[in-house]
This record gives C-alpha cells, sequence and structure tokens, in this order.
C-alpha cells in the first residue's frame, strides 16, 4: 500500500486511548492535519508506511489515535469483545429479524389493503424479497393464468402416481454399490431420555419403526413443555411409511450411529488413510466434528476425489472442473452421504460445500434407471432448494459443470422473477432429473403446473442448500408444502455455514431422525475465516455516506483490482446508496428483489467477472453467491441477525483468499455487537470527516433523485420497525428515521402513505408526515 495523503478522515474522538504505531514519528513529514486514511486505521497491519504524524493540529483537536494491534490470524486478542460463544447467539437479535425484508412488501400491502384485512396473520418473508403475501397474490394470479391448478386430489387420482410408488419400493433402498455391508460397525447407541432428545434423534442405532412420524413426537413433547405448536405434516400422518422405511434402514445396515472412523469399507479406508482431517464425536451434542490439524484454516483436505467411490465419469467431470482434492467439508460429508445417510452439515462459507451435496446426488442419479426421455412426466430424482434465485442458478451451473460427461442428465431451474408458463414450456421440453428451485416458485409449481408434482414423486434427493434460512420462518411454510411433495422415503441433505440451535431443534421436519450433523468448524475456532479481517466501526449516521465514500475510495487506490460489496438494509436503500456512490463517480452496480431477473442475472455475472467494481446489493446476495475475488465486503447498518453478517462476511475470503470486512454502525445499533462477540472483530474508533469530503457527499446527494431517497426513508422505517431492540419505541424510532433522512439531505422526512403508516403501526407518531 503506498505511502498516500489522504485528508478526508480525521479522528476527532477524544474519549478513546491514545495508541500509537511505534514507528509513527519517523515521518513526521505526513502533514499534521491530515487524518490516517479510515482502511488504514482499520487494518494497519497491511500498512507498509512508515508512520503518521501526531501533528499539531490533531493535537489542539484532542485528536485520539486509533488503538492497534498487529493482526494475526486467528488471534483471539485481536478482538475488542471477549469471546463467548455461549451468550448472546441469536437471542433478541434473531428474534427481531426483520419481517419487512423488503419495501415491495409494503407496496403489496397498500395495494391489496382494498381486499384484505389487517387484523390477519400475514406475516413478510424472505424469498429474493417477495413476501408470503406476495407470492400468495402470485400464486393467485397464476392460478387464473394457467388454470390449470394440480390439485393434490388429482394428483391421487393420478395413475401415474403408481408408477412411482412401485418404482420407489424398488429403488428404495439408497445404499449404493459402492457401500458394504456394516454388521461388523459398532452398534453405538446413546441411550437418552426425552430430554436429552437430541441424542435420541441423532444416534439412535435402530430405528424401530420411528419415522419422522416418531420424530415428529419427539419434537412434538418438547415444543409442547416449551409452550409451542409446531405441528408438522409429520405429526398426524405415519401411514406405515415409517415402520416400512425402519424396516428398510435395518435392513440396509447402514451407518447409523456409527462414528465414520468405525467403518471398515475398503474405499472409505483408503480414502481416510490418506485424509488429514478427522472426526471427533462430540457426546454431548452427538454432532461430529471435523478436526483439521493441518494448516490453520485451510479448506482443502488432503484426501483426493478419485479415491472416492465416485463414477468414472463425474471424475472426469470433476478434474476438468479443476477440482483435485477434496474440501474438507466434501470429504467429510461424502462417505456419508455416498452411503445414502441424511446429512446435517455445517463448514464454513467458500469451502465447497455446493460440489459436496452436488456429486453425491449425482451419483444417485447415475445409478437410477435410466429415464426415457420422451417419458411426459418423467421423475424429477434430484430436487435442489435455495433461498435465492441468483443461488439457484449458480448451483445449477455447477452440476452442469459436474455433468459434463453426462448428457442423459438434464438440469434445470425454477426461479421467481420469470414467467411460470415459459419455465412450464421449459420443463416440458426439456425433461430433468436434477432440478434447482427457490421456494416460493417451486410451490408454484407443485399448485400450478400439471403433472410437476407427480414428477416430485421420483424425489430421492432431496437438498436445502442454506438450510438454516429455508428452515427460518419466512420460507418455513414453503418448505413444509415443498417436503409434503416429495416421498418420505428419500435421502435429505441439509447445508449451511451456520446451523444455530434454532435449526438444530426443528431440523426433523426435514431429516431423518438417524441423520448425521457433521461440523467442520473446529471447536473453538470462529465461523468466520481467520484470513478475513473483520472491524466494526459506530458513528453517528450524518457521518455514514461520506464515511462510506472515504472507505470505498481509499480501497479502490490501494487495490487495482477491487472487488467491492456494499450490503444495505433494504432494497430501497440499497438503490439510493448505489445512486449516491454513482453520482460521485465511482464504478458501481446495484442489485436487489426489486430488479426485474434479466437486469440481476446480468449484473451478477458481470461482478462474478469484474474486477474494479462495486457490487451495492440488499441480502439477495448475503447467501451462498460464489463471486470470486471479493476484496472487501462493507455493511452498512444493522445485519438482520447473526448468521446474515456472518454469510454477507464471507463473500470475500473465500478458497482461503485473503479479505476484509468492515461494520458500520450507528451508535444505537451497537448492541448488534454482542451477538457477534465470539468473532474476531476489533474495534475501530469513529473517525470524523473531513469537510471537504463531507461537502462533496453533500453535493452528490443533491443530484439522488427524490423518488429514490423517499423510497430509502419508507423502507429504512420499516427495516427498522421490524426490529424488536430499535421498533419497540416509536417515538424513538421515528427520531431515529429523521436523522437517516437528514443524512439524505432532506431538511424534511418525507411523507409516508397513511395506510402503509397504519400497517406499520406507526400512525400518529410525532415526527411522521403522511399523505
Ligand atoms: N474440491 C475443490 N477444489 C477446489 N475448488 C473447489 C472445490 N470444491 C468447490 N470448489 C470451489 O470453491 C468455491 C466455493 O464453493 P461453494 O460456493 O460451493 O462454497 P460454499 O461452501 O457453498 O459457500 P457459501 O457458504 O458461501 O454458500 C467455488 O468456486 C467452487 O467451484
Amino acid at each position: 500500500m503506498p505511502i498516500k495523503l489522504f485528508p478526508h478522515l480525521r479522528l476527532l474522538n477524544p474519549s478513546l486511548p491514545v495508541t500509537r504505531f511505534p514507528s509513527m514519528n519517523l515521518k513526521p513529514s505526513i502533514g499534521s492535519s491530515r487524518a490516517v486514511p479510515a482502511l488504514r486505521q482499520m487494518f494497519p497491519f497491511k500498512l507498509k508506511y512508515l508512520g503518521f504524524g501526531a501533528g499539531v493540529k490533531e493535537q489542539q483537536l484532542g485528536v485520539r489515535k486509533l488503538s492497534t494491534r498487529p493482526f494475526r490470524a486467528g488471534s483471539r486478542s485481536s478482538s475488542e469483545f471477549s469471546r463467548n460463544r455461549d451468550r448472546g447467539r441469536g437471542g433478541e437479535i434473531r428474534a427481531s429479524k426483520s419481517l419487512i425484508d423488503d419495501e415491495a412488501e409494503l407496496n403489496d400491502w397498500v395495494s391489496e389493503l382494498g381486499s384484505d384485512s389487517f387484523g390477519g396473520n400475514k406475516r413478510c418473508s424472505k424469498d429474493d424479497g417477495v413476501s408470503d403475501f406476495g407470492k400468495a397474490r402470485s400464486r393467485k394470479n397464476s392460478r387464473g393464468r394457467d388454470g390449470d391448478s394440480f390439485a393434490p386430489k388429482r394428483r391421487r387420482e393420478s395413475g401415474s402416481a403408481d408408477f412411482y410408488e412401485s418404482n420407489r419400493r424398488v429403488n428404495q433402498n439408497p445404499v449404493n454399490s459402492f457401500s458394504r455391508d456394516s454388521n461388523s460397525r459398532s452398534n453405538r447407541r446413546f441411550n437418552s431420555d426425552l430430554e436429552d432428545g437430541n441424542r435420541e434423534l441423532y444416534w439412535s442405532k435402530k430405528t424401530r419403526g420411528l419415522e419422522r412420524g416418531d420424530t415428529n413426537s419427539f419434537a412434538e413433547k418438547r415444543n409442547e413443555r416449551k409452550g409451542k405448536n409446531f405441528r408438522t405434516r409429520f405429526s398426524d400422518d405415519d401411514d406405515g411409511v415409517g415402520e416400512e422405511r425402519g424396516r428398510v434402514m435395518s435392513g440396509i445396515k447402514d451407518l447409523l450411529g456409527v462414528e465414520v472412523s468405525d467403518v471398515d469399507d475398503d474405499d472409505d479406508s483408503a480414502l481416510r488413510k490418506n485424509a488429514r482431517s478427522s472426526i471427533g464425536l462430540d457426546k454431548e451434542s452427538g454432532e461430529k466434528r471435523v478436526i483439521s490439524p493441518g494448516k490453520y484454516d485451510s479448506y482443502l483436505s488432503e484426501a483426493r476425489f478419485d479415491q472416492c467411490p465416485i463414477s468414472p465419469l463425474s471424475m472426469k467431470g470433476i478434474k476438468d472442473a479443476g477440482y483435485e482434492k477434496m474440501t474438507i467439508v466434501q470429504e467429510a460429508t461424502l462417505p456419508v452421504i455416498l452411503k445414502g445417510k441424511d446429512v446435517l452439515a455445517k463448514a464454513k462459507t467458500g469451502t465447497g460445500k455446493t460440489v459436496a451435496f452436488l456429486l453425491p446426488s449425482i451419483e444417485v442419479v447415475i445409478k437410477s434407471p435410466p429415464v426415457d426421455r420422451d417419458q411426459k412426466r418423467s421423475p424429477i430424482l434430484v430436487l435442489v432448494i435455495c433461498p435465492t434465485r441468483e443461488l439457484a442458478t449458480q448451483a445449477a451451473a455447477e452440476a452442469n459443470t459436474l455433468l459434463k460427461y453426462h448428457p442423459s442428465i438434464g438440469v434445470q431451474v425454477v426461479i421467481g422473477g420469470t414467467r411460470l408458463a415459459l419455465e412450464q414450456k421449459r420443463m416440458q421440453a426439456n425433461p430433468c432429473q436434477i432440478l434447482v428451485a427457490t421456494p416460493g416458485r417451486l410451490r408454484d409449481h407443485i399448485e400450478n403446473t400439471a403433472g410437476f408434482a407427480t414428477r416430485l414423486m421420483g424425489v430421492k434427493v432431496l437438498v436445502l442448500d442454506e438450510a438454516d434460512h429455508l428452515l427460518d420462518m419466512g420460507f418455513r411454510k414453503d418448505i413444509e408444502r415443498i417436503i409434503a411433495a416429495v416421498p418420505k422415503q428419500r435421502q435429505t441433505l441439509l447445508f449451511s455455514a451456520t446451523v444455530p440451535e434454532e435449526v438444530r431443534q426443528i431440523c426433523h421436519i426435514a431429516l431423518r431422525r438417524d441423520h448425521e450433523f457433521i461440523n467442520t468448524v473446529e471447536e473453538g475456532s470462529e465461523e468466520t475465516h481467520a484470513q478475513v479481517r473483520q472491524m466494526h466501526l459506530v458513528a453517528p449516521l450524518d457521518q455514514h455516506f461520506p464515511l462510506l465514500y472515504s472507505l470505498l475510495k481509499e480501497h479502490v487506490a490501494d487495490n487495482p483490482d477491487y472487488k467491492v460489496l456494499v450490503f444495505c438494509t433494504t432494497a430501497m436503500v440499497t438503490r439510493m446508496v448505489s445512486d449516491l456512490l454513482g453520482e460521485l463517480k465511482l464504478n458501481v452496480r446495484e442489485i436487489h428483489s426489486r430488479k426485474p431477473q434479466s437486469y440481476r442475472t446480468r449484473v451478477s455475472d458481470e461482478f462474478r467477472k469484474s474486477k474494479g467494481l462495486i457490487l451495492v446489493t440488499s441480502d439477495v446476495s448475503a447467501r451462498g453467491v460464489d463471486y470470486p475475488d471479493v476484496t472487501l465486503v462493507i455493511q452498512v447498518g444493522l445485519p438482520a441477525d447473526r448468521e446474515q453478517y456472518i454469510h454477507r462476511l464471507g463473500r470475500t475470503g473465500r478458497k482461503g483468499k485473503e479479505g476484509e470486512g468492515i461494520l458500520l454502525l450507528a451508535p444505537w445499533e451497537e448492541f448488534f455487537l454482542s451477538t457477534v462477540k465470539d468473532l474476531p472483530i476489533s474495534k475501530a474508533p469513529a473517525p470524523s470527516v473531513d469537510p471537504d469530503t463531507k461537502k462533496k457527499v453533500e453535493r452528490a446527494l443533491c443530484h439522488v433523485e427524490m423518488k429514490s431517497k423517499e423510497a430509502a426513508y419508507q423502507a429504512w422505517l420499516g427495516y427498522y420497525n421490524s426490529n424488536k431492540k430499535v421498533g419497540r419505541d416509536k417515538c424513538r424510532l421515528v427520531e431515529l428515521a429523521n436523522e437517516f433522512s437528514r443524512s439524505m439531505g432532506l431538511d424534511n422526512p418525507p411523507a409516508i402513505p397513511k395506510l402503509v403508516l397504519g400497517k406499520m403501526g406507526l400512525r400518529n407518531v410525532p415526527g411522521l408526515r403522511s399523505k
């Protein structure tokens, strides 16, 4: 990083301790009135300059230098917060997850208010920013459009269902040809009572006919005790399938209750001999944790794909994709999945989870009887659900890469934002065995596409990518509907970089009770990557835009190959910030749920391939999207929860690369930090912004369209209103919203439609203007 004068920022917070770089005085030539650039203050380990002066002017102003310590990968001391892994996770923040994810929802509400009651139990949810309400509306519309609703009743009547039923019986043994008899495997069983239900749930060797229905009764009992009512479709319906499944499972003598290290399969032992990581069992939780004693935080294992029982043609595809060694999560999960087990896997961001679930799924397709391409309702064998369109498209692309030498296996994507009828035609013209979908659109097809439900009855593998998000309340109904549409006799794979305890508690709605939880995040290590340097910056709202500009300008100047993601709280705030940065002549693009899908796809592709670009984005890019070589992730404002912070940050530092992350908060948002205090996020003192930068940003804000600011204000209010902590005190909330409005250069806060205010529960709150 070259020595550069950077006058934009100056530290003015006198309450902060004075700490100087040891070499600080070696460069007195650096102007005393010049402040240290924010990024250099925040990531001093990258500083190549020798120091900076503690100038007269700064001293006069009471300027304090930022407390800095050299960065050490994995150094716990780098965090300003003491770690406490047990406290502060989820809790209030998680519970307060945004209910108004997108202002589109507000618009939807407004347009529907005439026909819909306010008092209903409507809930905004996330599906690419489309609310449940919006989805319901679109489903209603599409039903009308297609006039061809495929009701469950009709499905039952369909003769082809019989075909699947018998086909399923034939193919229900999920053990593939590589699996060996596992009689000799240890019969580990953890006797535990219901209080300790997880262990029972996870490690029972024999299913004793207890399958999903029984699993659910465990859950129900547990939830009853908690006073919750989590009834699912499994609770009242175990029409003998569970028993049949129990027989099948005990018949195949799968790995139930056996540690991976116990497996005596030849292929596996060869694999294990060469594997660098080992797998330990946490007796408390029944989870398998992968321990990689090698290079710290490396994402690759020593094991190669060709040591795994993968078909030769798949191996060729893997080779062509450039993969030789498996990543740690692939090494840990592949043998287990190939045995037919249900798996819940947790692995850090950017460590190859997609291949980990796709590859064994492809192997299942290969081993299934070939499908007659002309067959009208050919079965879908693998169903992959992803929370966003970008992620679904990306997973399908990865599947196609792996399928290079399997021309007979087809992959299709169904995602929102495109015309349902077009997808219907496409699916009819090109029957596929692997379908990748977003939940809302998939549900649309289940309900509205003739023959689709029948095709789903062929599903052998169901994958929930970003499983914790999909099982979250926003998606839960769709997911339950989807699970009800696929056979009980299937293999289910749940993958995510974050698996909060709540998700473990409810994952049985998708998984068999004997599933394995494989956690590749080492005990005592963070869920984020050590090579990604994290800082948080707390500054008053009116400084956020100038600070953001300064941070970006500096990063751009220092990194010719910069590639930055700026996360904003909502789609409309994203648009406004993008407009502003564009006015400031930065090379920006925007992506959020209010953009047409064709635009989203184009921008996403461009950002994937580009360098020297800033992508301002809502949470549509938070999870899973694999943009290579992102150099910096900035999160402006409160992330929805701890998990979302981790996933957003995970867009950088992928595949073992370095990266930087900055969380920019207002003082009243600082409470969020308690939920991530176990992560190595260092605190940067709040720098003030130099007058020139401030003026420049103010001028640029004048050029941002009023419409964009109005929409951002309304969306901002909606987002924070739905946050339990901030939204509790409505008067305070409005004060803060008006502070945000001023930060956009508005003297008066924009007026908001009365109906919207009513919906937000903000009618007659002082400080708001209505129209
Ligand atoms: N065995 C491998 N060797 C090298 N690269 C790999 C391997 N497996 C996957 N990759 C690459 O690693 C990158 C990250 O993979 P992927 O997107 O699946 O990560 P992820 O763990 O799902 O991340 P996230 O949690 O953000 O969704 C991709 O570019 C993928 O092509």
